[in-house]
């Protein structure tokens, strides 16, 4: 067993189990019912997506219409960019100003996660604020910073953003319609989405079982559609249970999981899940995830039509562009403080 940095080790209730018992039960949808015009098996599909999103938080989805070669285009440019020396790949590294780019220190909740990273926005520019501070208005604009290297990096993550995108819109719509909205209720809310991708490299850990390729965290946005490859590693904490099961890999398949927005958007109607990543000590993994998130403007609050007397609005209505940034900032440098939660917005029973 070899060591590892201090900065990496998990305090002792956060470290993953030797054993892990792998999840029957997450929800397996097959989205080819949506190029079908039978209404009865699409209020099937509206009703799966909603079994699974309140019971579970995250499902899978297969026959999503994304282009296997898409996927296949950006794995490979991930593969090859990670592949880089260190030197080559902090040419494009991020920093307190610039989210954007290469990365190996991300911290969650105050701990070094075992990961090097590159990010990159669906929208090219975007807007988010430029300072956490509530009352600062100004606004910043971040633009993808690509590596000459490999040359078709740029191209694939581009046409792979759009494709993710579309499943992205679909897999909203249906949300909505299972909380009884309309299809494109809301759509509106992403007009300048801050979405953006991830591509995640996991390399082998001396020590897996006392660190965390990402620490337990919940996503912040609306929705995040994840591509994993066939190593293994997330564990979701099941809401039955408590329990931290294992998401097993399927070839081409997705993992969607439900953000606190949406939590907050159906004044808890569904709930995220928990989930982190654990480490092996001989295979990399690499994953993808594309965080579906609204424009920076967008106060978010429990939607009106899901409120009313009998089951009043849980949350204080918060700006989604703030609380981004303030996530940011915590992921970046350690702070005294826990890194903000939907919870701080709980309005007390
Ligand atoms: O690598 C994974 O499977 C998940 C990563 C994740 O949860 C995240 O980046 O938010
Ligand atoms: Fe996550």
């Amino acid at each position: 067993m070899g060591e590892v940095d201090p900065a990496f080790v998990q305090a002792l209730e956060h470290r993953p189990k030797p054993t892990i018992v792998e999840a029957g039960g997450i929800p397996l949808i097959d989205l080819s019912v949506l190029n079908s015009d039978d209404p009865r098996a699409l209020a099937g599909l509206v009703a799966e997506i909603g079994s699974a999103s309140k019971d579970w938080g995250f499902f899978q989805v297969i026959n999503h219409g994304v282009p296997s070669d898409l996927r296949q285009r950006i794995e490979t440019a991930a593969k090859k960019f990670f592949a880089l020396s260190l030197e080559e790949k902090r040419k494009v590294r991020r920093d307190e100003n610039n989210p954007l780019g290469y990365y190996d220190t991300e911290l969650t909740k105050n701990v070094r996660d075992w990961k090097e990273v590159f990010d990159f926005t669906v929208e090219n520019p975007t807007v988010i604020p430029a300072s956490h501070e509530p009352h600062d208005q100004e606004l910043q604009t971040l633009i993808n910073q690509w590596p000459e290297y490999p040359t078709e990096m740029r191209e694939a993550c581009e046409d792979y953003a759009r494709g993710v995108e579309k499943l992205s819109y679909k897999l909203l719509e249906l949300i909505s319609q299972s909380l009884g909205l309309p299809e494109k209720r809301l759509n509106g809310y992403f007009k300048e989405q801050t979405s953006f991708i991830r591509l995640n490299h996991y390399p082998p850990c001396p020590s897996p079982q006392l660190a965390l390729g990402v620490g337990r965290h919940k996503d912040g946005g609306a929705l995040t559609v994840l591509a994993q490859d066939d190593v293994g590693g997330l564990d979701v904490k099941r809401k039955v249970d408590g329990e931290w099961v294992r998401v097993k890999p399927i070839p081409d398949s997705y993992i969607i999981n439900v953000g606190d927005i949406v939590q907050v958007w159906s004044n808890e109607k569904y709930e995220s899940a928990e989930h982190r990543v654990t480490v092996n000590s001989e295979r990399e993994r690499f994953s993808i995830p594309f965080f579906f998130n609204p424009s920076h403007y967008v106060m978010v609050k429990p939607l009106e039509e899901l409120i009313n007397e009998q089951n009043p609005a849980k949350y204080r209505e918060y700006n989604w562009g703030k609380f981004f940034k303030t996530r940011k900032l915590s992921n970046f440098k350690k702070l005294d403080v826990e890194n903000i939660q939907i919870y701080h917005f709980k309005i007390s029973e």
